[in-house]
């Protein structure tokens, strides 16, 4: 007797398939109508409308009632008394001894701020950038030197490949390839590894889920960058002030749009809004610094300066510095930045007020003529850009070859060693000389060095704040400069930044589960698509299979459903795999921004998805178990679910390794194929492995997870298990053994053919013998071991797939 024996004969368990397959839509059409209703505001109205009328209450919504409603919700919770309480918290000397945020001195007049910029001033030297390539060494970056002061906007100008990205990077502190070398000051201090966090980056192209509102992203944002010790209403109240800062107060419940994994374009905000927003994510934290990457690309000219525009009135109102590489600037654009660096090939060409440029390459014979050059920023690009034909008459007196490049540069470098009273044989410039290392992050000397003489370089007044001039190395501290060199630039200390980020690991924990289930039910390609793909899939494996008879005739049947379950659950992910490679990109982009620790992600995504994945496949197997009717048994019931789930399982999380480790979709289409093949060649069914003349191939069935799944399946099905055969083989049946077996004259007996058409009520047949025809051992318990296994084992390959990958995302 099999444990799973229910002594009921086996036949259609309606009791099973129909409510499940009804509940599955219920639960569809719940995740449906709450995306829908986000997504489409109408659709709400609509709805509210119609449940009216069923009610026989006449009275439409009116226009505009809802966002009237919700405006008034928000406002509740946002009222001016939650701001005041937060501001009060900002300021508590808790508050203030536990995080970054301090008072500011500047807008004095103005109300106070929920979280206020700690003001600096940076000041980079000598910083160099060298990669190794097939033909030597390729200096990008070579001593570039410049400062910048609170509630400073600076330019990073330059023609394409001058090297702006990368001086931006090593600025920021996020470089991590190429041998670089240099020294960043904060405050005259050397740069530690906390630098990074009083920073912001914000990229060229941001990594909004496409189905977030506004609100939500900053939510996210919130809950992750801001000090682990904020209350609640202080990071709603300061998501509050940096959205309504951007301009985006409008904007709380307006979707990020985009396009969602599976094609499905959605509209949302703005160019100009979505670049507002990812500023707004950026300084969310009030970092010192913020770093824009190409602010204004991809922007219509009215739309960038409106960009630049908040955020000129950001860096002057709470003094950010604010450092953009920026693309040909409109004269309007240009007029809002304090200070620049002008790039060629890697040489500083120039790094001052804006004001001075024209200035200083008139003193080196390069005269700037607005009639003929329109914008001095325009002017300046042209004026450096090297390598291309610059006729005179339209270009005047141009730079026009590496050489000159090299020339001016040093030009430069001299008159701003002069200014700042630093003889240039002292920092023996030039070659590799100041040494680097490959592969590492920029760090800075250990001690602080000495005042020079204040800079007579003109100085922004931004702000109103004055020059001060940046501390730079005086004589005595060359010997620092120069043992960093000996050092190397080592990489950053992860596990000092690790212990800097400003949230908890259970924090970060919470907000990308909250985004993952966002992302996951929100679109309707995943839970809902899967749910009712499975119910309907199911459905019409069921009909095939419907009421499959309890006698040996259907065992034929049986054996063949039991592995087309299987095979489903091997091919299902695959309409998923754009989900898992958008959320590698997810991943990646928020790995590179140091947002979260990886297993903080990976659990997050492995709670958020799991209840869904388990859903969808019980649903399968629940409708087509119950349709065919299986063996009907409560034990037999869930043991099969537990193995076909099991199974769903072990497919979904191989697909998302794959996208893991594959450099692209198509590849992780092409590993994916290689297991499934694998998972249905090495089954025991369509061949049996006592059948394979190759003996050694059928090692691979250790890789199958159907195989394992299957036998298990099988053992719950046919252990034990006696079936009638009273009504004997149907005349085809017979008449297909007399074919198969022609030369057999026993077949041709009359009594043999009604033995086998008609054997009598006694006639029972042993169903595990189909145990024994697939050699079919192993106890259930055995099997399931395995499957879990299994499936722990493609999380743990997958976990450090992400880990590697993560660590690779170098730039
Ligand atoms: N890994 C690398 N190996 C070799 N050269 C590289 C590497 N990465 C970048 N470069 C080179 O470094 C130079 C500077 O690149 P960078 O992206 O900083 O320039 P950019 O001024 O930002 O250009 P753009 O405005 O076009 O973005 C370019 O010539 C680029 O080809």
């Amino acid at each position: 007797m099999s444990r799973f024996d229910s002594g009921a004969p086996s036949s259609v368990i309606v009791a099973l398939w129909v409510p499940v397959f009804f509940l599955a839509h219920a639960f569809a059409g719940f995740w449906i109508v709450r995306a829908r209703l986000l997504i489409n505001p109408q659709f709400g109205g609509a709805l509210r409308r119609l449940f009216r009328k069923a009610s026989g209450k006449a009275a439409a919504a009116q226009p505009g009632q809802e966002d009237d409603e919700w405006a008034a919700a928000r406002a509740r919770s946002l009222d001016s008394n939650v701001l005041a309480q937060a501001t009060d918290a900002a300021l508590s000397p808790r508050a203030r001894g536990a995080g970054p945020v301090r008072r500011s001195s500047a807008g004095s007049g103005a109300q106070r701020s929920v979280a206020e910029v700690e003001r600096i001033e940076l000041e980079w030297q000598g910083l160099s950038c060298c990669y190794r390539t097939n033909t030597g060494n390729k200096w990008v970056l070579k001593e570039i030197y410049g400062a910048s002061n609170p509630g400073e906007m600076q330019a990073l100008l330059g023609p394409s490949g001058a090297g702006k990205s990368t001086l931006m990077d090593m600025l920021a502190q996020r470089k991590s390839t190429g041998a670089l070398s240099g020294v960043m000051l904060v405050d005259g201090l050397p740069a530690d590894g906390s630098f990074i966090r009083r920073t912001a980056y914000v990229p060229q192209y941001d990594n909004f889920v496409p189905l977030m509102t506004t609100h939500e992203v900053m939510q996210f944002y919130a809950g992750i960058i801001l000090p682990r010790d904020w209350s609640t209403s202080r990071r709603a109240a300061r998501v509050e002030e940096v959205l309504q800062e951007m301009g985006l107060g409008h904007a709380h419940r307006t979707l990020v749009g985009g396009t969602t994994p599976g094609g499905i374009m959605h509209r949302g905000l703005s160019g100009g809004e979505r670049k507002r927003l990812s500023i707004a994510a950026g300084i969310l934290a009030a970092p010192s610094v913020v770093f824009l990457d190409e602010p204004t690309t991809g922007l219509d000219s009215f739309a960038a300066l409106t960009v630049m525009g908040y955020m000129k009135r950001m860096a002057r109102d709470n003094g950010h510095i604010v450092i953009a590489s920026i693309h040909q600037p409109r004269s309007a654009i240009w007029s809002m930045f304090d200070t620049v660096s002008l790039l060629s090939c890697g040489r500083l060409m120039y790094t001052g007020i804006c004001d001075g440029l024209v200035e200083w390459f008139r003193t080196i014979g390069f005269d700037y003529d607005a009639n003929l050059h329109g914008v001095v920023s325009d002017w300046a690009l042209d004026l450096v850009a090297c390598g291309s034909h610059k006729p005179k008459k339209f270009y005047g007196n141009t730079i026009t070859t590496k050489d000159e490049v090299r020339t001016v540069a040093a030009q430069f470098l001299a008159r701003w060693m002069d200014l700042r009273g630093i003889a240039l044989e002292d920092l023996s410039l030039g070659g590799g000389g100041r040494g680097s290392s490959a592969g590492g992050t920029l760090v800075s000397v250990r001690k602080a060095p000495a005042r020079g003489r204040a800079a007579s370089l003109p100085r922004s007044t931004a702000g109103g704040r004055g020059t001060t001039g940046g501390g730079v190395a005086g004589p005595s501290d060359r010997a620092t400069i120069r043992q960093i060199a000996e050092v190397g630039a080592s990489a950053v200390d992860e596990a000092y930044a690790a212990q800097q980020r400003p949230s908890t690991w259970a924090q970060q924990y919470w907000w990308t589960l909250r985004r993952e289930l966002t992302i996951i039910t929100r679109n309707p390609a995943d839970v809902a698509g899967r749910t009712l793909t499975n119910a309907w899939v199911a459905a019409a494996m069921g009909i095939m299979y419907y009421d499959l008879t309890n006698d040996s005739s259907a065992l034929k049947c049986k054996v063949n459903m039991l592995l087309n379950i299987l095979a489903f659950f091997c091919l299902m992910p695959y309409i998923s795999m754009s989900l898992y490679t958008a959320g590698k990109q997810f991943y990646l982009a928020d790995v590179s921004a140091k947002l979260y620790t990886p297993s903080a992600y990976y659990l997050a995504k492995v709670s958020a998805t799991l209840p869904f994945q388990l859903v969808s496949s019980l649903v399968f197997t629940f409708v087509i178990y119950g349709m065919a009717g299986l063996r009907n048994s409560v034990s037999a019931i869930w043991a099969t679910g537990t193995l076909t789930t099991l199974m769903s399982l072990i497919s979904v999380q191989v697909m998302h390794l794959c996208a893991v480790i594959a450099p692209t979709q198509d590849v992780a289409f092409m590993y994916s194929i290689a297991w499934t093949s694998i998972q249905l060649l090495f089954n025991n069914f369509f061949i049996t492995f006592k059948e394979v003349s190759l003996t050694w191939l059928t090692h691979l069935k250790w890789l199958s997870a159907v195989y394992y799944a299957y036998e298990g399946m099988a053992v719950v099905e046919f252990g034990g298990v006696k079936l009638t055969c009273a009504g004997g083989l149907d005349p085809a049946g017979v008449k297909f053994l007399r074919q198969l077996l022609p030369n057999t004259k026993l077949l041709g007996l009359k009594a043999v053919q009604n033995g086998l058409a008609r054997p009598g009520p006694d006639c029972v047949a042993d169903a595990s013998a189909v145990l024994d025809y697939f050699s079919f051992g192993r106890s259930y318990n055995a099997t399931l071991g395995i499957m879990i296994g299994y499936w722990l084992i493609t999380h743990l390959l997958t976990y450090t797939a992400m880990v590697a990958v993560g660590r690779k995302e170098r730039r």
